[in-house]
């Protein structure tokens, strides 16, 4: 386990600006599919890949949707990524060809980098993206620094703030 990340800026995503973004990443994919532009099935990268996976499945109307479960961080501490639960064999086929395989970001690309050596031929795709990991994925949305932590809604809630001048 390394020390916790030096993050200094926070990115935080609401359930709206999720939506908007993994619809783009839809839009983007729809059409560039090995087989006439169509892909045979979306395999989510669980946790966080669930939410895009599931839009991206719903725009793109792919009904063959999986997961692969690999868990590499305990809470903002990274560990070496371990998979705990690989997709369907007769899904992934040969390689994961014509396969979308779909996470909400990619930070230090430890988790594709894992999840490419073993469906080399599958396309990844996120909806966020840092500098370190852009290489292993080949489509995304927004990119933001390395040295930002993105807060997902799914780990936010909405809470009262002071007023910028205080009170009384
Ligand atoms: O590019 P990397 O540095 O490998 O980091 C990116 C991965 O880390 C997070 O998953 P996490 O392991 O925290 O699990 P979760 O999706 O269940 O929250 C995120 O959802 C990506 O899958
Ligand atoms: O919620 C998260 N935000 C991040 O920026 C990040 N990087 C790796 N894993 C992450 N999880
Ligand atoms: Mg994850």
């Amino acid at each position: 386990m390394v020390d916790r990340l030096p993050h200094e800026k926070g990115f935080h995503v609401s359930w709206d600006q999720l939506h908007r973004d993994a619809r783009a990443l839809a839009w983007r994919l729809d059409g560039r599919g090995p087989d006439d532009g169509a892909w045979r099935a979306v395999v989510a990268i669980t946790r966080g890949g669930m939410a895009p996976a599931m839009i991206v499945s719903r725009e793109l109307d792919i009904r063959t949707v999986d997961t692969i479960s690999v868990k590499s961080y305990n809470h903002q501490n990274q560990t070496e990524p371990r998979v705990i639960k690989a997709p369907q064999s007769d899904i992934m086929g040969d390689g994961g060809e014509g396969v979308l395989i779909v996470d909400d970001l990619v930070d230090t690309g430890k988790t594709l980098e894992l999840v490419r050596k073993l469906f080399p031929k599958a396309h990844f795709a996120t909806v966020y993206a840092k500098p370190e990991g852009r290489r292993m994925v080949d489509t995304y949305i927004t990119e933001v620094s390395q040295d930002t932590w993105i807060f997902f809604p799914w780990d936010m809630a909405l809470q009262y703030v002071q007023p910028f001048r205080g009170t009384d």
